[in-house]
């Protein structure tokens, strides 16, 4: 049985590049944001995020993270404006996140890594589907939030009491009536770049839109993100920890931001 891509020493982000050579290409991600070295361009537009909670479907657990699925048929909940042309559909939303409260975020500031990272996926509407958009330079548009450890959040709350039911991978649950929109912190402030998938197939179709403002995650509630397993039930049991791939090479890049 092939053994497949993880964050595992035998199977994390270092080796990934044998079966995915993309991982070491021109706009890997994520990347570390240096503040100061981002260039604000006044051209750049608010975000403009309109979800519908009808369209929101179940849970996953993905082996890799867990997931928040939509319904993408139709316009319902689609993101525009900001650095993008056009319509982009919410497909679905995950997380990254660390063994510790130390680390956990995929994107860093000036070096700084926060307890967990969500990221709101999205796919451009002039593709027919997310998987032909997935493969395109323009398909995709990933909305990043950082987790920072504090307070209790109780909007974040309502996703983590699902997450006693989809344990193992594979196992997944109705998630209805639900808007993303509560995740949001109340800025809508970015910085924007061009980049990639950050786990295999590594596809670099990403225009990333990272907000600067973070939202509130308790200590506790860092542990019932690591109650999850990678493994599958009636397997040795692995605890989901540390699903996160580490700052890539910029490689001339530039960083913009949407504010001053
Ligand atoms: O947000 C991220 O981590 C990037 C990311 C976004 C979407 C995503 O979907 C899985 C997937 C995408 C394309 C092809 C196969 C699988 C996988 C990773
Ligand atoms: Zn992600």
């Amino acid at each position: 049985m092939s053994h497949g891509w993880g964050y595992g020493a035998d199977n994390g982000p270092d080796k990934w590049v044998e079966n995915f050579p993309i991982a070491d290409g021109p706009r890997q991600s994520p990347i570390d944001i240096v503040p100061s070295a981002a260039e604000y361009d006044s051209t750049l537009l608010p975000l403009s995020l309109k979800y519908d909670p009808a369209t929101s479907k179940g849970i996953l657990n993905s082996g890799h993270s867990f997931q928040v699925d939509f319904a993408d048929d139709n316009d319902s909940s689609t993101l525009t404006g900001g650095p993008i042309s056009g319509t982009y559909r919410l497909r679905q939303f995950h997380f990254h996140w660390g063994g510790s409260d130390d680390r956990g975020s995929e994107h860093t500031i000036d070096g700084t890594k926060f307890a967990a990272e969500l990221h709101l996926v999205h796919w451009n509407t002039k593709y027919p589907s997310f998987g032909d958009a997935a493969s395109q330079s323009d398909g995709l548009a990933v909305v990043g939030v950082f987790l920072k450890v504090g307070g209790a959040n109780p909007q974040l709350q309502t996703v983590l009491d699902a997450l006693d039911s989809i344990k193992s991978k594979g196992q997944q649950t109705t998630f209805e009536n639900f808007d993303p929109t509560i995740l949001l912190p109340g800025s809508l402030d970015y910085w924007t770049y061009d980049g990639s998938l950050t786990t295999p197939p590594l596809l670099e179709s990403v225009t990333w839109i990272v907000l600067k403002e973070s939202i509130s995650v308790s200590s506790d509630q860092m542990t019932k993100f690591r109650s999850l397993l990678f493994t599958p039930e009636g397997a040795d049991p692995n605890a989901m920890v540390d699903n996160y791939r580490p700052p890539q090479p910029l490689k001339g890049r530039k960083v913009r931001a949407s504010f001053q």
